[in-house]
């Protein structure tokens, strides 16, 4: 069976988890964070993983993409028939890139990138009144994820767009506003 994927990418609190939950409930996509798989994996008893995972986490940088693609693909087929999976803050880097091209292929459609841009002030901003207790959203770990971002995560928008598989949508605007503009692109 080959899924439907769309990628979901922007800076960090740029809108993403925010957007997908809103697609989720309204298209019968399914909103798989990459981010909220790592942390449930570093939560997991038992996990090999967790203690890389919460180095990479805390340091905002990015995590092997074996550990990460076997967990996004271990979601999918544990979804069974939805439209589609909206992967958010994946492919992150060129490692993520390749290595989900490698295991992918020909196993999923990929559908478009939606892109949230958001200027970084307003980001960070929105991470530090986030209130979700997370071990990043604090001013040290949201300097290097967006040095992260900037070196690493928009090289691969780049690379989207150059095949034209970017839908920009901006999202400093209110959630309504911003929402109103990604319907559009699964209606
Ligand atoms: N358009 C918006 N206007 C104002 N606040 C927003 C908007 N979108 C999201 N937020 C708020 O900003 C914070 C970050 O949003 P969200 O968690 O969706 O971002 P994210 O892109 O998933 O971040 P991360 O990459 O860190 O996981 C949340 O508190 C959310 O309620
Ligand atoms: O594909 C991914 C996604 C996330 N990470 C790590 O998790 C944190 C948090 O991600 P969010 O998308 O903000 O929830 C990120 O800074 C990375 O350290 C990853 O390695 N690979
Ligand atoms: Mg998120």
């Amino acid at each position: 069976m080959v899924h439907n994927v769309v990628f979901v990418l922007g800076p960090p609190g740029s809108g993403k988890g925010t957007i997908c939950a809103k697609i989720q409930e309204d298209f019968n996509y399914i909103h798989l964070s990459a981010g909220d798989l790592l942390r449930a994996e570093r939560q997991r008893e038992g996990s090999e993983f967790g203690a890389l995972i919460e180095g990479h986490i805390t340091n905002g940088t990015i995590v092997p993409v074996e550990i990460t693609c076997k967990l996004l693909e271990n979601a999918m087929k544990a979804a069974g028939d939805v439209r589609g999976f909206l992967v958010d803050g994946f492919p992150r880097n060129q490692n993520n890139l390749e290595g989900w091209n490698a295991e992918m292929t020909g196993k999923v459609d990929e559908k478009f990138v939606l892109y949230l841009s958001c200027p970084v002030d307003i980001c960070i901003s929105r991470c530090l009144n986030r209130g979700q207790g997370r071990t990043d959203d604090n001013e040290e770990s949201l300097k290097k994820r967006v040095v992260t971002y900037n070196s690493q995560t928009f090289p691969i928008i780049e690379h989207f767009e150059k095949s034209g598989q970017v839908r920009e949508v901006k999202s400093e605007r209110p959630v309504e506003e911003v929402y109103a503009d990604v319907v559009k692109l699964f209606s």
